[in-house]
């Protein structure tokens, strides 16, 4: 058992959850238990079809992550955390070049108002990659990389025979773009979020982070009962997202939407002050961004129901492969283009060209 044998990571014990009735989001939950059953696939991607193309939000329930190899990480998250600052900032973001190791608080875009969250992106630990990583993480390389591993087999290649099966496409379409192994960036995130008075928070609309979508293909985000995660709903209401005890939260990204024409959904999300029975609480998240490999082309896949719903157009079908950007040349230039210190304002006026296509960040 991983945490026998590092006894000195410090375990992160789960809060309560809230009591508080939220307006919650309605969000399909999947439960992979019904994979292996006659039609659980099929029934498991007529739920997606439907929770993609609307919220871009689902939760995942028993996914096959044993409790321990979860909490395992969470301990990791929150040892990383308590190392005094200077061994965090052994690895930091470089703004406008990486994003690659410790992020520290910094300042809410815009104001002068400090943020309560500090993180640290870890790329995954593949063959051939090069990427700069703290000592500590190191150390813990094989439970980091057996994790990871693990999470790509029991839930991020099913998320992607899903979508498959969901746009009548063959099963290995999307899983073909999303190899553990090859040269992506994949990367796992460690986000711990401090408490704020009532004050404070208020001073910032209780905002902790900004209304934005993620850049990549899909994200996990693992289970943690303190709610306030919220999601932009098709009628552009914010919704809070519910934890499930198990549950794996999972949006569609930037990515993902490019290559469906908007059918699945990159949801607007941000993360808010909890309710007040959680707000005393530190909140740790861990996620899993998961990005195609380098060498995808970002070009519009074809798909009977992209066909049938109209989506797919005469351009579509001329779409020329060798003018197109590839997904490492999108993230990067995305990556380079994301400044923390930026005011919103400056954000949302700009339109990112990647070779063919334009982006616009959205901080709302
Ligand atoms: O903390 C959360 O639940 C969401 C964080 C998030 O959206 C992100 O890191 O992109
Ligand atoms: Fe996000």
């Amino acid at each position: 058992m991983p945490a026998l044998v590092y006894p000195e990571l410090k375990p992160w014990p789960q809060p309560p959850e809230t009591t508080t009735e939220l307006d919650y989001a309605p969000l399909a939950v999947l439960d992979f238990a019904k994979w292996d059953a006659p039609g659980g696939k099929e029934e498991l991607a007529a739920q997606l079809k439907e929770a993609s193309h609307t919220m871009g939000f689902w939760t995942i329930i028993n996914p096959g992550i044993p409790q321990d190899a979860l909490d395992t990480q969470f301990a990791l998250a929150n040892t990383f955390f308590t190392l005094p600052q200077e061994e965090k900032e052994e690895i930091t973001f470089v703004p406008g070049e990486s994003c690659w190791g410790y992020r520290p608080p910094g300042t809410i875009k815009g104001t002068e108002f400090k943020e309560n969250l500090e993180m640290v992106n870890m790329h995954k630990f593949t063959e051939g990659t090069n990427y700069p990583r703290h000592t500590f993480m190191k150390r813990y390389e094989p439970l980091i990389t057996s994790f990871q591993k693990l999470v790509f087999e029991q839930v991020i290649n099913k998320i992607f025979i899903l979508m498959a099966i969901m746009l009548e496409l063959p099963e290995n379409h999307f899983t073909d773009m999303h190899k553990f192994e090859k040269a992506s960036d994949d990367h796992v995130r460690f986000i711990k979020y401090r408490t704020r008075t009532v004050e404070e928070d208020k001073a910032v609309s209780d905002q902790w982070m900004a209304g934005h979508t993620d850049f990549g293909s899909v994200t996990l985000l693992f289970p943690q009962p303190i709610a306030a995660l919220q999601v932009r709903t098709p009628e552009d209401e914010w919704k809070w997202v519910r934890y499930v005890p198990g549950g794996i939260v999972c949006n569609a990204a930037d990515l993902i939407a490019l290559m469906t024409k908007n059918y699945v959904k990159s949801a607007i999300h941000r993360v808010m002050r909890p309710p007040p029975d959680q707000a005393n609480l530190e909140r740790m998240g861990i996620f899993f961004f998961v990005r195609p490999t380098n060498d995808v082309i970002i070009k519009p896949n074809f798909s009977p129901v992209l066909q049938r719903e109209g989506l797919w157009t005469k351009e579509d079908e001329e779409f020329k492969d060798e003018d197109a950007a590839t997904c490492g040349e999108f993230v990067i230039a995305r990556m380079q283009n994301f400044n923390p210190s930026r005011t919103k304002e400056q954000h949302d006026k700009e339109v990112l060209k990647v070779k063919q296509w334009e982006v616009v960040n959205k901080y709302i």
